[in-house]
């Protein structure tokens, strides 16, 4: 028989850590305190519709409204105060933004304040917990501005104004039939199974890889009517299947919960497209840049796959506003490759296919 080393989070962190070293220790605490808040999240997330009984956490099944007007249920907002309580006594945190605060958060002044800021999205998917399908959390950890460090002084929305390209680490984790969690620092990806008998994270899948290459596609074909050309042509295209011009037949899947589609594509490829669209004019996109495309994006990235917002790399976007929202497109390369060309390309396309608006499967 042979024995398998285990590693534990703690462990694999300490190992990236020797590429720096003169790093203080700050980076990999500030992590296993997130991971404390996710391994706290999973635990509320199992009680299910026992929540409230004897013996589980105090949580009900109301809900309320969140600064963006989406409906909160009760388990994002304890999933919020998990992320804030235990990552804020640590003293690695400048500030904190999150999907369920209007504003930054301020470390209070009591505590310590660190040198970075974490962004999250404590529950996505959360419309998925009352069926009992897999949610998530979603984090990006950045560095916060230098007069930040030097002054201690409470951090205002431009701080957190940074693009992708600037996350010093990005990870989800996944409440799903495992709780796992999947976490770049910048060399590769690595995803970690909670064992429930430890309470510990422990490395599972070294090294996650995004295969180039995939015959599966995920999007909300109920909004079909309000794509963009580029997009509405690679879906038709998809769908034509073996006798169209990929010339291969595709599968589609659609969870509503972006993590665990992030994850079904890092262990098997495939492309997810929220794009851009002309649903509502005042959201450009369905989902939000700073705390889920950037830090997906850079995790699939890290990965060998790509992010971007069909019309450029999604890591490269400035950003203009805390709760931004922003077209995403991410997974398998030659895919989303393929669908940045066709943004590039659409008025050639309309010209060669003059019927498109008629032959698309998915047409207004
Ligand atoms: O209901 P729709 O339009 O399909 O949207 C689903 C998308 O919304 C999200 O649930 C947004 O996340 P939140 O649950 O954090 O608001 C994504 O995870 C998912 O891809
Ligand atoms: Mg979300
Ligand atoms: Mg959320």
């Amino acid at each position: 028989m042979t024995t398998r080393r285990r590693y534990t989070l703690t462990q694999y962190l300490i190992e990236q850590r020797r590429r720096f070293p003169s790093a203080s220790g700050d980076f990999n605490a500030l992590l296993l305190d997130v991971a404390l808040a996710c391994k706290a999240i999973a635990r509320s997330v199992a009680f299910g519709e026992l929540s409230g009984m004897p013996g589980s956490d105090l949580v009900d099944g109301s809900t309320t409204v969140n600064v963006q007007g989406e409906e909160q249920k009760r388990l994002d907002v304890i999933s919020n105060i998990y992320f804030t309580e235990m990552t804020e006594w640590g003293g690695h945190l400048a500030g904190m933004a999150s999907e369920e605060m209007d504003e930054p958060y301020q470390i209070p002044k009591t505590m310590q304040r660190g040198k970075y800021l974490l962004v999250f999205d404590p529950l996505d998917g959360s419309s998925n917990i009352d069926v009992n399908v897999t949610v998530g959390s979603i984090f990006s950890i950045l560095r916060a501005p230098q007069d930040v460090i030097d002054s201690g002084r409470d951090v205002v929305e431009a701080d957190f104004l940074q693009p992708g390209t600037q996350q010093m680490a990005a990870g989800y984790a996944l409440y799903g039939p495992t709780a796992m969690m999947v976490l770049t620092v910048g060399n590769g990806v690595a995803g970690f199974t909670l064992d429930p008998n430890l309470g510990q994270f422990m490395l599972t899948h070294p090294s996650m890889k995004v295969p180039e290459d995939t015959h599966e596609f995920a999007i909300n074909a109920s909004n079909s009517r309000f794509w963009e050309a580029p997009v509405k042509r690679y879906v038709d295209e998809c769908l034509a299947g073996k006798t169209g011009a990929r010339g291969k037949d595709f599968n589609m899947r659609w969870i509503a919960s972006m993590v665990a589609e992030a994850h079904r594509i890092l262990l098997r490829g495939g492309v997810f497209m929220y794009p851009r669209d002309t649903k509502d004019p005042s959201k450009p996109g369905r989902l939000r840049l700073l705390y889920e495309a950037n830090p997906v994006g850079m995790i699939i990235e890290q990965a060998g796959g790509r992010a971007s917002t069909g019309r450029e790399p999604m890591l490269t976007v400035q950003p203009t506003a805390l709760h931004q929202r922003i077209g995403l497109v991410f997974g398998s390369k030659n895919e989303v490759e393929r669908i940045e060309r066709y943004h590039a390309e659409p008025a050639e396309y309309k010209e060669r296919n003059p019927l498109f608006a008629e032959r698309s499967l998915f047409r207004d």
